[in-house]
C-alpha cells in the first residue's frame, strides 16, 4: 500500500519511537551505508547503536559486483560490525533463483556479463559459466568475429550485472545466446541506472543490460530490487516479522518498492540516488515512503 505523504523525521522523539517499533532493520548499502568506498558519516555508530539494542541487522544490495564474502571483507575494511549471513546480494540471489527456482540442470552453463563477485556466487552454487572475468571476453584489442566464434550449446541462460569491464565482445556473444536458443533465459541481477560512487553517479547494472534489451527487443528477468525474491533468500535464512521490520533505502524504485511489496515499512535517505525534488518538488514521485531523513546518521540523536 503506498503512502499519500511521508513523514519527515526531525526530532529526537521521532528517531527514538522508530528505534522502538522496528525490531529488524534491512539496509540498502550504495547510497545509504556508504558512497563506492568512503562510508556515510555516522552509520557505523548507528549500526553498533542498533546492535547493542538488539536489532536484527540485515543488509540488501543491488550490487552484484561482489559476493557476501567480498562484502564481508568490505565491511571488515571499514570497520563495520557484519556477518555473512546478514548480507544479501543480487550476485547471490541471482545464484539462488538459477539453481533453486529455475533448477537449472548442473550440465548447463550460464554466459555471463559481470565481475568476479557474480562469478564466485554462481560457482558456490555448483553453476558452470562462460565470459565474465574471462580475459578473451574482457579485451578490447581483438574485434569480436562471429565466423570466429563457436557458441557453447550447453549454455542455458546469460546473466547480466554492473561489469565495469563491459565489451562488445560479451554483448555480441550474449545476443548470440540469446537470439540462437529461444529458451536461452535473459536474467538481469538488477536494473538500478545509476551508480552512487564516491566522486560521483556512474552508470549502473541496468545500463550495462540496456544494450541488450535494446538489440533483442525484450526485458530481462531481474532478480534484484524491487523484486521479490531477494526477499525470498532472506526468509529462507532469517526469521523476521514484516510488521516490525523496516527497509532503509536510497532509492525510491527499487528500496522503497522492495519494501512496499514486501509489508516492511519503509524509510528514505538522501545520501544516494534519490533527490529532495523528486519528493517535495513540482512533480513528486507517485512512490511514497512512509519516513524520510537526510542519512541515516541522524538516528544518533537517539543514542
Ligand atoms: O548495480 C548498480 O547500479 C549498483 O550496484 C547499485 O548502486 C545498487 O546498489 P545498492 O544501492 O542496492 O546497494
Ligand atoms: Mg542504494
Amino acid at each position: 500500500m503506498s503512502n499519500t505523504r511521508a513523514i519527515r523525521l526531525g526530532s529526537p522523539e521521532e528517531y527514538t519511537q522508530l528505534l522502538d517499533q522496528y525490531d529488524t532493520w534491512m539496509f540498502d548499502c550504495d547510497g545509504v551505508l556508504w558512497q563506492g568506498e568512503r562510508l556515510i558519516p555516522g552509520a557505523t555508530e548507528v549500526l553498533r547503536m542498533l546492535r547493542e539494542k538488539r536489532k536484527k541487522v540485515i543488509f540488501v544490495t543491488n550490487n552484484a559486483t561482489k559476493s557476501r564474502k567480498n562484502y564481508k571483507v568490505k565491511f571488515d575494511q571499514l570497520g563495520v560490525e557484519a556477518h555473512v549471513d546478514e548480507i544479501y546480494g543480487s550476485a547471490y540471489a541471482t545464484a539462488v533463483y538459477i539453481s533453486s527456482v529455475l533448477k537449472l540442470p548442473k550440465d548447463n552453463k550460464v554466459y555471463v556479463i559481470g565481475q568476479s563477485g557474480l562469478e564466485d556466487e554462481l560457482r558456490d552454487e555448483g553453476i558452470s559459466f562462460l565470459g565474465g572475468t574471462d580475459p578473451q571476453d574482457c579485451t578490447t584489442t581483438t574485434p569480436f568475429s562471429l565466423s570466429s566464434f563457436t557458441p557453447d550449446p550447453s549454455v542455458a541462460a546469460v546473466i547480466c550485472g554492473l561489469d565495469t569491464s563491459i565489451t562488445y565482445t560479451k554483448l555480441s556473444k550474449a545476443f548470440k545466446y540469446l537470439t540462437l536458443n529461444p529458451a536461452c533465459h535473459f536474467i538481469a541481477t538488477n536494473q538500478d541506472s545509476t551508480y552512487p560512487s564516491a566522486d560521483g553517479l556512474l552508470p549502473g547494472a541496468g545500463a550495462i543490460s540496456a544494450p541488450l534489451r535494446y538489440a533483442l527487443g525484450k526485458d530481462p528477468l531481474v532478480v534484484g530490487k524491487p523484486a521479490k525474491t531477494m526477499l525470498d533468500c532472506i526468509k529462507a535464512k532469517v526469521h523476521f516479522d514484516p510488521k516490525r521490520t523496516i527497509m532503509v533505502g536510497d532509492r525510491l524504485n527499487t528500496d522503497i518498492l522492495f519494501g512496499q511489496a514486501g509489508g516492511l515499512a519503509t524509510l528514505l535517505v538522501l545520501t544516494g540516488i534519490t533527490l529532495e525534488s523528486e519528493i517535495s518538488g513540482p512533480n513528486p514521485s507517485p512512490i511514497v515512503p512512509d519516513y524520510i531523513t537526510n542519512s541515516i546518521g541522524d538516528f544518533l540523536v537517539a543514542a
